[in-house]
């Protein structure tokens, strides 16, 4: 079942002209974790607000669980749950008191049950009494995740969750939102942080000024755009890089003093290894990693500025 679909969608700020949506199609079925890369001002906010009906749209249509975002406001905001970048709080109430202000408007009396269990599982039960002005900025953060989910919506939709967000609190989050994946939430995620990409999500699409450039399941896009493998060698002893020039087609780059690289074509990796065991034969450790998707990620921002 498709969850959201945008069809042409267009936006031009009225203020300035400044067009920051072009015709953009996204079709993300249920129970997908999609991540909504793009760099600072690529468009990424402004397509959250929109969907969560904060910004009216210039032109084009919105789905959301089927209903019409034009003709279904009510319904479309029931089923979405949107973790805004930032956010007044409600600084003069209460974690719990927000939490239940927040399911009456959506209708949802008698929720104290499920409001303490997201207080727990987002480490956040000990502080159900404090006023929001007293959570740190992490706490901050988990507190909008509760406040998005409390009326249990379809699709969570996170704008830079982590940002600023300490490393060990960041796991804390992957693991929240990998058990929602689980669970069968359908989930978008913009971030700055590809390996947050990478690791969570199994759909990936790239905005480029307004402009969506890419958007394929994750290892679909790895396959396409991630030719090439990186080969590092150890020697059991120092390494020469004039030695190598008769590989300088393979990127030969010595990294250390007994370590040299080599960027390949998959396809070549054979004739590569060949090569290098005819060289030297000491090596004392080997790897070979694939392409990341950072990599990728630069080459589709660069090959459309080209
Ligand atoms: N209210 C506004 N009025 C005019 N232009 C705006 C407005 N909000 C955003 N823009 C412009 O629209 C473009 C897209 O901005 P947007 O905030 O959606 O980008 P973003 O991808 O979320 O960036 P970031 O990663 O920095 O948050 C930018 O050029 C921005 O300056």
């Amino acid at each position: 079942m498709r969850m959201l679909i945008t069809e042409g969608l267009n936006m031009i700020y009225k203020k300035d002209g400044k067009i920051a949506l072009k015709d953009v199609n996204i079709n993300i079925e249920k129970g997908e974790f999609a991540a909504l890369l793009g760099q600072n001002g690529a468009g990424k906010t402004t397509l959250i607000n929109i969907l969560s009906g904060n910004v009216k749209k210039t032109s084009g249509k919105i789905y959301i669980g089927g209903y019409d975002l034009d003709k279904n406001e009510l319904e479309t905001k029931k089923l979405l749950g949107v973790v805004p970048q930032e956010s007044g709080f409600d600084n003069f109430f209460s974690v719990e008191e927000v939490l239940k202000k927040q399911s009456g408007y959506f209708g949802i009396k008698r929720n104290k049950e499920y409001i303490h269990h997201l207080l727990n599982q987002l480490n956040l039960f000990e502080k159900r009494n404090n006023y929001i002005r007293e959570l740190s900025g992490g706490m901050k953060r988990r507190f909008q995740m509760a406040k998005a989910l409390v009326h249990k919506p379809e699709i969570f939709i996170l704008d830079e969750p982590t940002a600023g967000v300490d490393i060990e609190m960041r796991h804390n989050m992957y693991d929240f939102l990998l058990e929602l994946h689980k669970s069968g939430l359908t989930i978008i995620l913009t971030t700055h942080y590809i390996e947050e990409a990478e690791r969570l999500c199994d759909r990936i699409m790239v905005i480029n000024s307004g402009e969506i450039v890419a958007d394929e399941p994750k290892e679909i896009l790895m396959d396409r755009f991630g030719r090439e493998v990186r080969v590092s060698i150890c020697f059991d002893g120092p390494v020469d890089a004039q030695e190598w020039e008769s590989l300088k087609k393979f990127h030969a780059e010595v990294t250390h003093h007994n370590q040299i690289d080599f960027k390949v074509d998959k396809a070549k990796l054979p004739v590569l290894l060949n090569a290098i065991a005819l060289k030297r034969g000491d090596f004392v450790d080997i790897s070979i990693e694939r392409e990341k998707l950072e990599d990728v990620y630069l080459q589709l921002i660069k090959s459309r500025k080209e």
